[in-house]
């Protein structure tokens, strides 16, 4: 029998492992834009999925940004039925009027349309061909913003139906492995626009770090991320116990949220605090969910810094006051 190339069997092993304990029979679809990360991904999941007991399919999604973008995803799809993917599914979505920049609103399209996409095939999980490199961007990326804990942990291996089986695969792996298997591969021209900061950061940053500090930096971002990924999920267990004994019975009819205790907030490890914050403020339904270190700034400062101030208001026209003792939250 043929030898396997290494970075064909290191993709299918990656690929093997994350379909481990997936129930049997169950249909997995690959998020595929022809680019090397996704194609490999695709082939070793054509190859890995029916060995595992379960059906491999294929998603590509035609953002209709580029000229050639419709040709591209329906070679992507030729090639896929060509592999044995069903099912294969080349999804148009129209960009247009979403918020952000391009980059942006391409990604909620994207993911929406793959999320919909589960849906229809009830998919057990759907695959992002996202490497160790892609991580290693994801940890500069967030240490040049400041970010904290949360963003530093980088992109997670399993977020509800979406599982990333190359986050241990470097990028030259995967590109190694369609070289070896003879895959087409369909450059993505947004990769190289340098109009995006991950563009800059793949192009210029990562590889000057690497030549200033030899090649081990890829991997160390990428083992920061799986570090604090694992103190992340402590510090939410925490802040979400914490939460359960600061949300009082004080819910005002009409109110978004549950009031806070303000003396357990002030007893709380300012880390955890942060963290209780942040989630009541997703649950009052801040647009993007997420409210930014300013917003949380100034929450923590009605318990640690208290003078009376009045109303704070948050995004999505909600307001928060101390009042008696508590926070509350209220529609402004
Ligand atoms: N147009 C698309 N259709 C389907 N899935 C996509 C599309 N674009 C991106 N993805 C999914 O999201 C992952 C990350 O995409 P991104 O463009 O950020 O990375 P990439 O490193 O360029 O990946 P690739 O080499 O596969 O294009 C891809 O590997 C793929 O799984």
């Amino acid at each position: 029998m043929a030898r396997i190339p290494a970075p064909v069997a290191a993709v299918r092993t990656a690929v093997r492992r994350s379909l481990t304990g997936l129930p049997s029979g169950g249909t997995v679809l690959v998020a595929c834009s022809g680019g090397p990360d996704s194609l490999a991904l695709a082939a070793a999941t054509a190859f890995v999925a029916p060995r595992s007991g379960l059906r491999p399919g294929l998603v590509t999604v035609d953002h209709r940004l580029q000229e050639g973008s419709t040709a591209r995803a329906d070679a992507v799809a030729t090639w896929a039925r060509s592999a044995g993917c069903h099912p294969v599914e080349a999804v148009s979505v129209d960009v247009g009027g979403l918020p952000g920049g391009p980059e942006a609103a391409a990604r909620s399209a994207r993911y929406a349309a793959l999320q919909a996409s589960a849906a229809r095939w009830s998919a057990v999980a759907v695959l992002l061909g996202h490497t160790r490199d892609d991580q290693a961007e994801t940890v500069l990326l967030a240490l040049a913003r400041g970010a904290g804990p949360r963003g530093l942990s980088g992109m997670p291996r399993r977020r509800g139906v979406f599982l990333r089986p190359l986050l241990d695969v470097s990028r030259a792996q995967t590109h190694k492995a369609c070289s070896a298997l003879g895959l087409p591969t369909w450059a993505d021209p947004h990769n190289a626009d340098p109009a995006f900061a991950r563009t800059r950061v793949r192009g210029g940053a990562l590889p000057a770090l690497v030549e200033a500090l030899g090649p081990a930096v890829v991997d160390n971002l990428a083992r920061t991320a799986t570090q604090l990924a694992a103190d992340n999920a402590v510090l939410d267990e925490l802040a979400a116990r914490a939460r359960e004994t600061a949300e009082t019975a004080d819910v005002r009819p009409g109110a978004p949220a549950p009031a806070l205790s303000v003396p357990v907030l002030a007893g709380l490890a300012p880390a955890v605090r942060t963290r209780l914050l942040h989630a009541w403020a997703r649950g009052l339904g801040a647009p993007g969910g997420d409210l930014s270190h300013r917003h949380v700034d100034a929450l923590d400062a009605l318990i640690t810094d208290w003078h009376g101030q009045g109303v704070t208001a948050l995004p999505g026209g909600i307001g928060v006051v101390r009042r008696d003792g508590v926070l509350l939250a209220e529609y402004l």
